[in-house]
This record gives C-alpha cells, structure tokens and sequence, in this order.
C-alpha cells in the first residue's frame, strides 16, 4: 500500500486518546486515526506488526462492534498508509491543540492510519438544505447498567448494586487528582430512557464535561473537559445552531426567540439531543435474539434524579443508540468478580498451551467466526462453564462489553427549513423547529486480554475509594457524610 501525499494544511485536530490521535479534513469529510507509538522502541522493523494491528482494529468494529450496536451507528473503516513528513507535518500542526500531559507521545513513523467518515460533519449530499453550523456533540457515556451478579462479594453487594461504577469512580479520580470535582453526571440516567432525567444527565454533562462530553463547531473543538473559557463559544454555538445562521441572531429564522441566556439554550439542547439519543435508526434484525437489556428502575444512590410513578423499567426505544449499546454492555453477566476467576482460568490454559492464543484468535484476526458474541452464546456457555470453550467464549463477550462501555457516542445534527425534504432523521424542538442529524459510534477498538487484570484491581480501587469518601457501616449501607471528599486518604 503506498504512503499518500497528503498535505497537513487541509487537516484539524478532533481529538486524542491513549491509542491514537484523531485529525479532520473538511474537503473529504474523512478522519485519520494516527496510531500513537506505543513503546519508545521505534517501530521499523515491526512495520508488519503495527500494520496487523491497525487492521484488526478496522476488523473488530466491522465484524464484531457493527453487528451488535447496529450498521447505521457504525463506520466501517480502512487502512490507509501516510507518509513520514506527513506525520511530523501533522504533530507541528496540532501541537498547540494536543492536550499538555499528552504533548510527549508520538506518532508512530510506521505511519498506518484508520480512515472513518467524519463524525463531526453530515453527508455531503444534504449539505444544502442545512442552515447554520453544524454541531456535533460527542458523549462517552460509560457503563449504564448496575451489577447483577451473584458473583459479587457479599461485603460489596448492596454498594455495587446501588451506586454505579461511573459515580464510585468520580471518587477515585478526585483522590487522584484527575478531576476538580466530581462530576453530578449518571449513565443510568442517560440510559433510563427517562425525559427528565436523561435532561438532568445531559446538563450535569454540559456543566462538568469531563472526558465524557465534547462539541465541535463545524468540525473545531469549542467546547471540553479540556477547553478553558468556553461559556461563550458554547453560547455562541447553541445561538447559531437554534436561528440556523451563522452570523448575527438578528437574522433569526421565524420561531426563534433570538440570542437566549446559557441555561435557556442548554435547556432547549438536552431536549434536542434527548431526542436524537432515543431515535430508532436502526431496524436491522437484531443479532439479540429475543433477549432485552434490563435497566434498574431504581436510579443510582448518587444521582440527584428521583424515579417518578410510572417511568418503566427500560425506556429506552428498541433501535435506538443508547439501547444498542446497553445491550452490547450488557454482555457482562458475570461481572468483573465473576469473569476474573474464568480470566485466570484461561491463563493457565494458555501458558501450557499457548498454541491455543492462535487457534482461538485471542489477539485476532477479528474477522471470523471465533468472535461471534451475542447473548444466546452467553447464556448457554454459562450453563456450561466448566469447558474451556465455555471460558473462552465468556472472557471473549466480556472483553465486548468492555469495548461498549468505553466507546463515544457522535451526534452531528444541523437546523433545516421547515418542510425541506432530507434523507436524513429529523427531530423537532419545542419551538417547533426542525434538526437533522447523522449517529455514529466511535472508539471501536478491540481490548486485549490482559486488560481483565487492570480492570479486576481497578474495580477494587473504585469501590475502595468510594467507601472512603462517603462512608460504609458495618450492615453494608452507605453512611452520607458531608464534605466527605477530603475523607479518601
Ligand atoms: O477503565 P476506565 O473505565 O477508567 O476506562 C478507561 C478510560 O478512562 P475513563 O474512565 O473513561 O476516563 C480511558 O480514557 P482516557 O484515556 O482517560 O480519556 C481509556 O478510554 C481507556 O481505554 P484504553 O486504555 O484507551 O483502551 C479506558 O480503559 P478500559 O475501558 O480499557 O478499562
Ligand atoms: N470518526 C470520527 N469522526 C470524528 N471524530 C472522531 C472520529 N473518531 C474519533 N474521533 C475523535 O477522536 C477522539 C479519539 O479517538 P478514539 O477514541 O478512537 O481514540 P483512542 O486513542 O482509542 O481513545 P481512548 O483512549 O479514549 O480509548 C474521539 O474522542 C473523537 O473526539
């Protein structure tokens, strides 16, 4: 595959990860995935590797994340190779954009790519009945289920099954000092399905972003857990995006109520954005069977929202992005305590057997039949736990899971005139104006194995860590205690 002579000009920074740094082109509504160095070693002689890897990236989301979350929600990517200069063009062109405690990993110079459609930007073809900008919104919105699990130990059951892992972690976080404080956003509110509180979600997002909540304007970063002084530019956005023009509200197209304060215009956004969230874009046939993910009516201890008489047990609308993804989060049965036995289970196995990493694709290929997870094939391996096939099979839709509960959700959405005909899904807001909008899901890349081991002592740090900070008595209730955020040690 020859390297593509591209020139930097015409690419933006969209954002970076641990794995790889993600840049724009507006012309050809294409992102680059740049593939960060991994180790300081440079990669030359393991080129062919790097390559495998980036490929079975590609392969994970096209063969195993697509057929559970939905064909319409997510991409499939290509490989592309990128030349040297190109890659050192671009780290001086995103320097400044690129996150501090980021500044010192590189690109890696064996200079493969995954190519994905622009997530920030609509297709092309619609792009003339749009007014205003286009505004994408992007939500990492974590794991939205409590445990079930028996597996759990019984000092930790009632914790783990009232307050969610997002929550108890914001504690952690703190103590570590990666977050100010911590944040009022639940994913169990997000995926009750509920209006209000997937409102109240949406809002805690917008006030404490975090790492869970980004919005580009026209492609360019304007609002972040990273972004400083960003009430304006947010402001300016939403304003832009409800009178569908760009320039001045004076030129509002009728309806609008014209420049608004912040908190009327977030109001109107969770709405919009609520809407777009619970869609049904997806009608493909579910590879579910007839199995349903299941919420806890109950909301979770940490969460300022209250269960109102009558909300469902799921809200969530079938086909919806939310629900799709739930469902595939919900792979995990057994819990990371119940998985880590089977975890270790299998690493025994292979270190006497470690021809078996292969025969069962553990590191990939991804694009055949051994990664085919769904909830059947759970089910019946749990029945039938003591074959190591079983165990495979377990470990294999957990690492699924996990990969669903770290992916981010993209919602590019644009103002169009009332009554123009689009190809696109169209919301309306509560002033009667029309929004449409284009879902994908991004982060789609496969977890290694190993990662059940930082996941296993990482649960333990969370739980711990909550316990600290808002105390925990003997009966294994939680005992509230005020400004109990100095209290972790
Ligand atoms: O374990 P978590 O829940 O903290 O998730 C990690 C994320 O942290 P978060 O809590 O979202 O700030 C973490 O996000 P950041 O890099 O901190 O923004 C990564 O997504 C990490 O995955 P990977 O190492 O890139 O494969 C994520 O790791 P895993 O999903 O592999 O556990
Ligand atoms: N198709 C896309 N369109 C637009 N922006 C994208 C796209 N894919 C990724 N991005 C942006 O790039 C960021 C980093 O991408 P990605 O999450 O794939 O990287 P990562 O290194 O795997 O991250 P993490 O460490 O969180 O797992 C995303 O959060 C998003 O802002």
């Amino acid at each position: 595959m020859a390297a593509k002579t591209e020139n930097a000009n015409s690419w933006v920074y969209r954002g970076e990860g641990n794995r790889c740094l993600a840049v724009g082109n507006s012309f050809s509504n294409e992102v680059y995935l740049l593939t960060k160095l991994r180790d300081k070693v440079s990669s030359h002689e393991v080129c062919a590797d790097v390559k495998r890897s980036v490929q079975n990236e590609v392969d994970f989301g096209r063969c195993v994340l697509r057929p559970l979350i939905g064909e319409k929600y997510v991409p499939v990517g290509k490989v592309v190779c990128v030349s040297k200069d190109f890659l050192s063009q671009i780290e001086e062109k995103m320097r400044k954009h690129r996150s501090s405690r980021r500044l010192l990993e590189k690109l890696d110079p064996a200079g493969f790519a995954v190519c994905l459609p622009d997530a920030c930007s609509l297709p092309k073809v619609v792009g003339s009945y749009g007014h205003g900008p286009v505004v994408c919104v992007e939500v990492k919105p974590k794991t939205g289920f409590l445990p079930r699990s028996s597996t759990i130990p019984v000092a930790h059951h009632k914790i783990r099954q009232s307050v969610c892992r997002y929550c108890m972690q914001q504690c952690l976080k703190l103590h570590q000092g990666k977050i100010q404080e911590r944040s009022q956003y639940c994913p169990l509110d997000l995926f009750s399905g509920t209006a209000c509180r997937m409102d109240l979600a949406i809002k805690a997002l917008v006030r404490n972003p975090q790492n869970n909540f980004k919005v580009f304007r026209d492609g360019h970063v304007i609002y972040s857990g990273d972004t400083e002084n960003h009430q304006q530019p947010l402001q300016d956005c939403l304003t832009a995006l409800f009178t569908g023009n760009d320039k001045d509200s004076k030129y509002a197209l009728p309806g609008d109520l014209g420049t608004q304060k912040i908190d009327g215009l977030v109001d109107r956004f969770s709405e919009l954005l609520r809407q777009m969230l619970v869609h049904p874009l997806d009608e493909s046939e579910s590879c579910y069977g007839n199995t349903t993910p299941s919420t806890t009516p109950e909301c979770c201890t940490e969460s300022r929202a209250k269960l109102q008489q009558g909300d469902s047990q799921l809200g969530l609308v079938p086909g919806s992005v939310l629900y799709n993804i739930l469902h595939a989060q919900q792979l995990d049965v057994l819990d990371i305590e119940g998985i880590y036995p089977l975890y270790q289970r299998l690493v025994a196995h292979l270190d006497a057997h470690p021809e078996d990493w292969d025969t069962w694709c553990l590191k990939g290929p991804y694009d055949n039949t051994q990664w085919t997870v769904n909830h059947n094939v759970v089910k019946k391996c749990i029945e039938n736990i003591d074959s190591i096939e079983s165990v495979v099979a377990l470990v294999k839709a957990f690492l699924v899971s996990l990969t669903a509960k770290d992916g981010s959700v993209m919602v590019a959405m644009q103002r169009v005139e009332n009554g123009a005909d689009v190809t696109l899904p169209v919301v309306t807001d509560t002033v009667g104006n029309k929004y449409m909008f284009n879902i994908q899901v991004v982060d789609t890349k496969p977890k290694p194995l190993h990662r059940i081991q930082k996941y296993f002592s990482l649960n333990k740090d969370i739980v711990q860590a909550y316990i600290q900070t808002v105390g925990y008595s003997s009966d294994g209730t939680i005992v509230k205690q005020e400004a109990s955020e100095e209290s972790v040690k």
